[in-house]
């Protein structure tokens, strides 16, 4: 049998997480790719990745390598999981390597602040041979801490091309692991980033010491704005009402595991951004995401209170206790605003 040979870029967690799934399947031959050669030998002897995901070993099937040209020469999928501000500069560099027609999946979740471009578009940007609709994003309500342990999820691989993501919903789906197709690559991937930002929010009431019902709220106000910057970009409503979408939203908002909730719970303490961000070694994608969300929200003039709000909290020294007050007294509205049907209404 010809083995179906992936290479995964990225050694954090979640391309940890991603590199032992693809390896449980006897079908594909994996390789993860790590930028540091001190670090890819410490893969290679401990055969667990202790810094980014401790406890998981890795199968047989699964080598590692720091060698960029090795990695991605004859590949038939390649999957970037970097973080998203390194995601253009990893891209360019892996252009000048290819030498097959490799499927090309991002599994990174962010928007790229200069562009403000999602990560498929990044990559749709360096890669020669590409455009933005042969290119395919994965997201979905999916820890790397419970991928990796085979804990059920689901998730959503979407692509333009609808073979492209047929092919690779094959080679990722397992019986631990159910993956659905969306043609909505842009919902998809705006669910997977804008979360963070809900996140962050979650967390910064939960510092703050308040309950469920303002979590709930933030939760359920969140999907409302999330849904109204896609569409204006073109994303189907009902791709947030999916696993990319609320799915992602829910498990982000509520999870333990949640770097980005972690993060607004410390604020929510009265942390500084400085002082999180040099406290940690893993990718908090929240903070640049919502600087990306606030500048689309102004060039596409999309109301986004609860992204204002993170915004002001983040960068610009509002109090978080001030930053909910202002979201709690905002001008009286309907619950559905502008898409309100106003034949609903009796007198
Ligand atoms: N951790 C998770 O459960 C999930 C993460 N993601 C997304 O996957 C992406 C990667 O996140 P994680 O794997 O969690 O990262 P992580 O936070 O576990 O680790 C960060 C990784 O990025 C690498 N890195 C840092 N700067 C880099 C650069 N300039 N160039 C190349 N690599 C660099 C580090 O060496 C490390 O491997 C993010 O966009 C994240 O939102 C998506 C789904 C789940
Ligand atoms: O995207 C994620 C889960 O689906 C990971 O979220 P965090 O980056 O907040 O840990």
């Amino acid at each position: 049998m010809t083995k179906t040979k992936i290479t995964v870029i990225g050694s954090g967690s979640w391309g940890t997480a991603i590199a032992i799934l693809l390896a449980g399947k006897n079908e594909n031959k994996v390789t993860l790719w790590t930028r540091r050669e001190d670090f890819c030998k410490q893969l290679q002897n401990e055969r667990e990745n202790d810094k980014y995901l401790p406890g998981i070993s890795f199968p047989e099937n699964l080598s590692i390598t720091s060698d960029l040209e090795k990695a991605v020469s004859k590949r038939d999928v390649l999957v970037f999981v970097v973080p998203s501000h390194s995601m253009r500069d990893i891209g360019s560099k892996v252009n000048d390597l290819i030498d097959n027609d490799p499927l090309i999946l991002s599994a990174s979740k962010g928007i790229e602040i200069d562009t403000l471009k999602p990560m498929s578009q990044v990559l749709a940007d360096t890669l020669d041979n590409y455009n933005a609709n042969t290119i395919a994003t994965l997201s979905g309500p999916n820890h790397a801490e419970e991928v990796g342990k085979g804990i059920p999820s689901a998730s959503v691989i979407a692509c333009k091309k609808k073979i492209v993501a047929e092919k690779l919903q094959s080679i990722f789906i397992t019986s631990r692991f159910r993956v659905y197709t969306n043609p909505d690559i842009v919902g998809v991937e705006m669910g997977g980033a804008l979360k963070n930002i809900m996140a962050l929010g979650s967390g910064i009431s939960d510092g703050i010491g308040f309950g469920d019902n303002t979590k709930a709220a933030f939760m359920t106000r969140g999907v409302y704005e999330i849904s109204r910057l896609g569409n204006k970009l073109g994303a189907r409503s009902m791709t947030f009402a999916g696993l990319a979408g609320i799915g992602d939203l829910i498990v982000t908002c509520t999870s333990e595991h949640s770097r980005n909730r972690r993060a607004g719970k410390m604020i929510g303490k009265g942390m500084a951004l400085e002082e999180i961000t040099e406290g940690t070694n893993m990718v908090i994608e929240g903070f640049k995401t919502t600087k990306a969300a606030n500048y689309l929200a102004q060039k596409t003039g999309t109301e986004m209170p609860i992204t204002t709000e993170i915004y002001n909290i983040l960068f610009n020294g509002k109090s978080p206790i001030e930053g909910v007050n202002h979201l709690m007294k905002r001008v009286k509205t309907d619950e559905m605003e502008e898409v309100v049907d106003t034949n609903m209404w009796r007198e």
